[in-house]
């Protein structure tokens, strides 16, 4: 099966320092793969050279089977890839309905539209013309994801969505998931709460301090070697085929 997205020997850097270290990756279409990791393991630093946040050789990220590395956020967002960014993001100058329709602005089609978003998340309806910044952050997360989603990517990067939220708001946003993925869509979240990671993927890749330290069916894989590749410790069970 070919790979809606993978990278190859993925390297990042922050100036002189290296954030990420050789990272192979392959996604399929449909899938909900999580991303888990300590803090500074990279996670977002990865999520960011998909979307074209931080530089990444061109050859070493393919998208549809096309080199991806470095483009211009916006060309990839065009190309259906879209990311819900750590810390929510909204402008403060606009409606909870303009910050939805910023996300419109890639042109491209497909089934989220302001209607289906609603439905979904119906206190951003009651809401719609309040200032974005002004909303609860369970709902200003709620946004994020709806803008990413406006959008229509083929390919939706979470990054943290559960930061900072009470778990019965997690559990709501997560709720959400199964609604987006039967679109057909497939989703990439980066977690820290590992048991919500592993209950709502299919698959994990585990990194540690830049490197892939564990990747596997998020069903298959126990909780000694998630903590062993979280932690440092030598773990390395390859992926099953999806
Ligand atoms: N803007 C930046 N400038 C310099 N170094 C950075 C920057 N952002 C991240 N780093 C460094 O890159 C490494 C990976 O950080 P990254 O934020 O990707 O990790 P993470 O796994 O997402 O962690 P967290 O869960 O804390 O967000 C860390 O060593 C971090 O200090």
């Amino acid at each position: 099966m070919t790979a809606l997205l993978s990278t190859t020997g993925l390297q990042a850097f922050y100036g002189d320092a290296q954030a990420l270290f050789g990272i192979d990756f392959e996604l399929h279409a449909g899938e909900l793969l999580a991303v888990i990791g300590a803090n500074g393991a990279g996670k977002s630093t990865f999520l960011k050279c998909l979307a074209g946040l931080v530089r990444a050789p061109r050859e070493a990220v393919l998208f549809k089977g096309l080199p991806i590395g470095g483009l211009a956020p916006g060309e990839i967002v065009r190309r259906g890839l879209a990311m819900v960014p750590e810390g929510r993001r909204l402008f403060a100058s606009l409606s909870v309905e303009e910050n939805l329709l910023m996300g419109a602005a890639s042109g491209r089609s497909g089934p989220w539209n302001l209607k289906r978003l609603y439905e979904m998340f119906p206190v951003l309806a009651h809401k719609r013309a309040e200032p974005g910044t002004s909303l609860s952050g369970g709902q200003q997360q709620m946004v994020a994801l709806g803008r990413a989603l406006m959008s229509n990517p083929e390919l939706l990067l979470c990054d943290e969505l559960s930061l900072g939220l009470a778990p019965i708001v997690i559990r709501e946003i997560y709720a959400a998931m199964p609604r987006i993925t039967a679109e057909g869509m497939t989703v990439v979240i980066v977690e820290q709460d590992v048991g919500m990671a592993q209950q709502v993927s299919q698959r994990v890749y585990c990194l540690q301090e830049g490197r892939v330290s564990l990747s596997g069916r998020s069903s298959e894989l126990t909780r000694e070697q998630i903590s062993q590749a979280y932690f440092g410790l030598q773990a390395h069970a390859e992926a099953a085929a999806p």
